[in-house]
């Protein structure tokens, strides 16, 4: 059963990896993803300068292995942590595997740096640049602003000049599948999406102790996990549906085993990231989803999943 797929020009020899945060904020991490079953790896998104983050508790788990909440409030070490690390990548490594950068600026000025540097360094690293976090005080999602979202895209398309992938928030109304697949159509070297980030600004709350499970903006965070599944598969169909001239989408949102992989590939992911299962059961994770997924594959006869790619059927 073959798991590898191609995305932005590279290949991954196993379509699973994880999501952007999640295990990737430092180079050891990064080496387990590395030494994991998992097909590629992506950083933590950068911003110009290191950030220690939003304060703790910032991540709970919820009750029942629903999913997840978070506002770690992008606590990462820098661009140029992430730049040197691209910089000694081992690109032809025996597993075959790419490297994705997630890059989330601050401002557009930070993301037009950030990503000069990168297309200076003429790297084969793929960059996914972040439009969604939820959990900066006082800042809306780039994603949710579609002129800001165009307007953005207009200065760094041109910078970055090769293929690479954006970050998107959940969308739920048809307008902004319309709105934002046609802001992405206008842009050649947009390879791909990533659909969904978490579902923002949640608030989960203990029975017991009637007190909020994170400490950052009065218990409000991004939900992840099984819970958001459904939502994320409607955004990996809308976008599957709406772009156009070759772009993919990256599947991410409530994979727990193989079963939801499937899910994603049938609603049109090419990739699947995994997040929250990622921080609850470690890089494990990604040998016993593939083999879930090859078990499913060969009970359905599928050997490869381009047969099933985006065959969700309707009624
Ligand atoms: O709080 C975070 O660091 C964070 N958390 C998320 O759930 N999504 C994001 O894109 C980010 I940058």
């Amino acid at each position: 059963v073959d798991l590898s797929t191609s995305i932005a020009g590279v290949t991954l020899p196993n379509l699973l990896l994880n999501a952007s945060g999640v295990n990737c904020r430092y180079e050891n991490e990064l080496q387990q993803l590395l030494d994991s079953s998992a097909g590629s790896l992506v950083t933590k998104s950068a911003t110009l300068s290191s950030r220690d983050g939003n304060p703790e508790p910032r991540y709970a788990p919820l009750a029942g292995q629903i999913g997840s909440i978070n506002s770690m409030g992008l606590p990462n070490q820098g661009y140029e942590y992430y730049l040197e690390y691209a910089k000694k990548f081992d690109y032809n490594n025996a597993a075959g595997k790419p490297l994705f950068i997630s890059l989330a600026g601050m401002s557009l000025p930070d993301n037009k740096a950030m990503c000069e540097a990168f297309r200076d360094a003429n790297l084969p690293c793929v960059l996914e640049i972040n439009f969604s976090c939820p959990n900066l005080p006082g800042k809306p999602q780039l994603g949710y602003d579609m002129e800001a979202m165009e307007a953005a895209l207009q200065v760094l398309a041109p910078i970055i000049g090769k293929p690479f992938g954006i970050k998107l928030p959940p969308y739920f109304d048809i307008a902004h599948f319309d709105q934002a697949a046609a802001i992405f159509n206008k842009f050649d070297n947009i390879a791909y999406v990533t659909c969904i980030n978490s579902v923002g600004n949640g608030l989960a709350i203990d029975w017991e102790s009637e007190t909020a499970l994170i400490k950052p903006k009065d218990g409000f965070g991004g939900l992840g996990g099984l819970m958001v599944l459904q939502t994320s598969l409607a955004n990996v169909n809308a976008f599957y549906r709406r772009l156009n001239n070759g772009k993919q989408v990256i599947g991410c949102g409530g994979v727990t085993s193989g079963k939801e992989a499937f899910l994603h590939i049938l609603a049109g992911a090419s990739a699947v990231q995994i997040g929250t299962q990622l921080q609850e059961e470690g890089t494990g994770v990604f040998e016993r989803v593939s083999k879930e997924l090859e078990e499913i594959m060969v009970a359905k006869g599928y050997t490869n999943v381009e047969e099933f790619r985006g065959k969700v059927k309707t009624l």
